[in-house]
């Protein structure tokens, strides 16, 4: 049996450039993942077999198209391996800006490939994931980097691992596709040589769906020893960096009475 953790995925800044007529918009983004995520448990198995535990299980009872099992059988068309269990622990929120469905899908790439001797750089196993979602190579590749195009051409670039980081989401699920489809149309520009004074330009077309979200970054930006607090995604998680994992638990307690969803972590 293998066990992958499926890290929850920021994106530190987020530029919006064109609609491309596919319907798909141009990104520049700068991916980082956190310590936090889904924990997803793969072994060979007679038969097929699904199951997902957790707190956030609830959400996706009844959903067929896991974007696990569907990353399972773009493997098996591929590489084969026979059937497999797999086990899925749902730690993070659904519909919420941090990739947690990409992260599921890419946990599931990386564990068959462990389990069958497929190199991580192969390119097929990258093919696969582009096909599965925008954010699901940039989670295959699992560290921080610079994304262009949907999101797929990725450059890694050095992190900040270690920096504390408060996940708040207010409980609303926001719609990606809705979220794009709001982008008023206005290229902001490039990321700049530092991305962290860049933005998130989904922000603007979220709180229209989600106005709650400008409480949280409100809240966050108000705590103390904060270095940068901004949307992820689509949304409507919202993330804030720390100077030390003191401020970030400070914090934490800070904005737990408004009785929203939050964890304290990590950048790796
Ligand atoms: C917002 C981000 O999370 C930033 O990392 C991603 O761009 C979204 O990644 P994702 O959830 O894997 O998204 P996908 O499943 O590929 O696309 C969902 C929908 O979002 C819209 N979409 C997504 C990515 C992109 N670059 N442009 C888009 O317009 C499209 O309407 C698409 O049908
Ligand atoms: N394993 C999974 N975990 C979460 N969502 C899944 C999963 N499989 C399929 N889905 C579907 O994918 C949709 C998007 O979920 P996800 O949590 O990946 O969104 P997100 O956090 O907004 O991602 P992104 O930041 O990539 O936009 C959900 O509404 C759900 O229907």
């Amino acid at each position: 049996m293998l066990t992958e953790i499926a890290r929850a995925k920021l994106n530190l800044a987020l530029h919006v450039r064109a609609r491309r007529p596919d319907g798909y918009h141009e990104l520049e983004t700068l991916f980082a993942f956190v310590e936090y995520g889904d924990v997803l448990c793969v072994a060979p198995a007679e038969a097929p077999a699904f199951q997902i535990t957790g707190p956030f299980a609830a959400a996706l009872a009844g959903e067929g198209d896991n974007l696990v099992t569907r990353a399972a059988a773009r493997f098996a068309e591929t590489f084969g391996g026979g059937a497999h269990a797999i086990h899925l622990e749902k730690h993070l929120p659904v519909a919420s800006g941090i990739g947690g469905g990409s992260a599921d899908a890419a946990a599931t790439l990386r564990a068959l490939a462990g389990l069958h001797d497929v190199a991580l750089d192969d390119p097929r196993l990258f093919a696969i994931a582009d096909g599965l979602g925008s954010d699901v190579p940039a989670c295959l590749l699992g560290g921080t980097a610079i994304g262009k195009g949907r999101g797929e051409r990725l450059e890694p670039v050095a992190g900040m691992p270690g920096t504390p980081v408060l996940l708040v989401n207010p409980g609303v699920a926001v719609s990606t596709a809705e979220v794009f489809r709001r982008w008023d149309g206005v290229d902001r520009g490039p990321l700049g040589a530092d991305p962290l004074a860049g933005r998130n330009d989904l922000e603007a077309p979220a709180r229209v769906i989600a106005p709650v979200i400008g409480d949280v970054l409100e809240a966050l930006a108000a705590q103390d020893g904060v270095t940068l607090a901004r949307m992820s995604g689509s949304g409507a998680t919202c993330f804030a960096l720390f100077e030390d994992a003191k401020a970030c638990a400070a914090a934490a307690a800070g904005v737990a009475r408004f009785g929203w969803w939050s964890v304290e972590t990590t950048l790796i």
